[in-house]
Order: C-alpha cells, then sequence, then structure tokens
C-alpha cells in the first residue's frame, strides 16, 4: 500500500480579499503561513515521513510546502517544480472579486466559471497586462501551453502527463510524496484517482492547508483517503471555500 499525501496551499493574500487569483502569484496571508505550519505539524504528529515533494512555480503552494518540510525538519528533500500543478488558469476573472461578480452576473454564473467541468471562463487577451506568457518562470513552455483560461478539464489535461510520468512512477518506486498544490489542481487529481462524474466534481472544494491523504493499492487506486485533523473543521473550511461565490 502507498501513501500520497496532498496539500493545498494555505490562505492567499487574493484568498483573504475574495478574487480570483488562478496563475497570478500571489503570496500568503499570515494565516496562510500558520495553517502550512500546522499542516507540516499534523504530519509530524502522526509520523508521516517523505523522500520527494512535488509543487507548483507558484509561491502559495512553494511557501506552503517549504513551512510544511520546515516542521518536519525535511528542508533537504528534493524538491520537483511544475507548472502542470498550477492552479487552474481563471482567464479574465483574474484579480476580480468573487461576491461582486455574483452581484453583477448571478451565483450561477459564479458557479459556472468556479466549478462547470467543461466551460471555461472568459479568456484574456495575449496582450493583457495579465497574461503570463512573457513570464520567465514559463519561458520553455509554448505559447500555447500558456493557457489563455481554463475549465478544470483542460487543467486535467495538462496534470495528468505530469502524474504518468513523473508522479505516479516515484511512487511505484516507493518514494513517498508530499505534494503542495492548489484547489483546483488538486481537484483534478482527485478527480481522476476517485474516478468522480464531471457532475459530482462540482461538489468537491478543498480546503487551505490541512493534509489529504490518499491509500493506493499497487495499480495506484485508491484504497481510501481522508483529512488530517478535526473532521468538523474540515467540513466547515470546505463549505467556506463553496461559499466563496455567493453574492455576500
Ligand atoms: O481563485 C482561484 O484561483 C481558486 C482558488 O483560490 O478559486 P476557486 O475556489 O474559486 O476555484
Amino acid at each position: 500500500m502507498y501513501k500520497l499525501v496532498l496539500i493545498r496551499h494555505g490562505e492567499s493574500t487574493w484568498n483573504l480579499e475574495n478574487r480570483f487569483t488562478g496563475w497570478t502569484d500571489v503570496d500568503l496571508t499570515p494565516t496562510g503561513v500558520e495553517q502550512a505550519k500546522q499542516a507540516g505539524r499534523l504530519l509530524k504528529a502522526e509520523g508521516y515521513d517523505f523522500d520527494v515533494a512535488y509543487t507548483s512555480v507558484l509561491k502559495r503552494a512553494t511557501r506552503t510546502l517549504w513551512h510544511v518540510l520546515d516542521e518536519l525538519d525535511r528542508t533537504w528533500l528534493p524538491v520537483v517544480h511544475s507548472w502542470r500543478l498550477n492552479e487552474r488558469h481563471y482567464g479574465g476573472l483574474q484579480g476580480l472579486n468573487k461576491a461582486e461578480m455574483a452581484k453583477e452576473y448571478g451565483e450561477e454564473q459564479v458557479l459556472v466559471w468556479r466549478r462547470s467541468y467543461t466551460t471555461p471562463p472568459p479568456a484574456l487577451e495575449p496582450s493583457d497586462p495579465r497574461c503570463e506568457r512573457s513570464d520567465p518562470r514559463y519561458a520553455k513552455l509554448s505559447p500555447e501551453q500558456v493557457p489563455l483560461t481554463e475549465c478544470l478539464k483542460d487543467t486535467v489535461a495538462r496534470v495528468m502527463p505530469f502524474w504518468n510520468e513523473s508522479m505516479a512512477p516515484a511512487i511505484r518506486a516507493g518514494r513517498r510524496l508530499v505534494v503542495a498544490a492548489h484547489g483546483n489542481s488538486i481537484r483534478a487529481l482527485v478527480k481522476y484517482l476517485d474516478n468522480i462524474s464531471d457532475s459530482d466534481i462540482v461538489g468537491v472544494n478543498i480546503p487551505n492547508g490541512i493534509p489529504l491523504v490518499y491509500e493506493l493499492d499497487d495499480d495506484l487506486k485508491p484504497l481510501r483517503h481522508y483529512y488530517l485533523g478535526d473532521a468538523e473543521a474540515v467540513a466547515a473550511a470546505a463549505a467556506a471555500v463553496a461559499s466563496q461565490g455567493k453574492k455576500a
């Protein structure tokens, strides 16, 4: 039996301001830092140890990982960064306030933008200053690989090659992985692992900074999964994420 630990980054400045974030590289808030440290402490208290760490190229996930590794006294572990673990790209919504958009366009529309599997938010223009195509961290990608928007299906399509080519082989080789990523890149992995339908994934929300453990069989099929920590607090935190698209 293998174990895989997934952690969504701690609260970011734009989580706090309730803004669509996507590939915008915002940092953690002091609460987010504390959540990340707490995740590390929980893992340590439960006896978890790791051989390799995975994260995105965005600082809210990277710093979350650093705090987790620091608490585990494992700052020396190899860290694999991949843009494929980045948050889902939020297109022209990046930077806009979720509750204000719900007031303007309605909660139903915001739910479609946030959680529809196949409908992406409006795309960014390549000339938009928010477009990441000239960001040096993506210099090795073709322009088309740097999205102008994404629905979750698009995110699944770019996460899965990384799972298949890097993460899954590492797990099969017996390496214990800790992954610090984002709400929607984790939803993409969870959808694949648990074979969740396109409609049921709409209701899945990942709380900030709480380790999500997958126990996997020899074929990397999930035997079970669970969050570490208090179940009620986990449910409340996931419900809070779901309600970010409400009017107030
Ligand atoms: O804004 C975002 O990038 C994501 C994660 O914070 O939000 P949502 O939960 O609305 O997909």
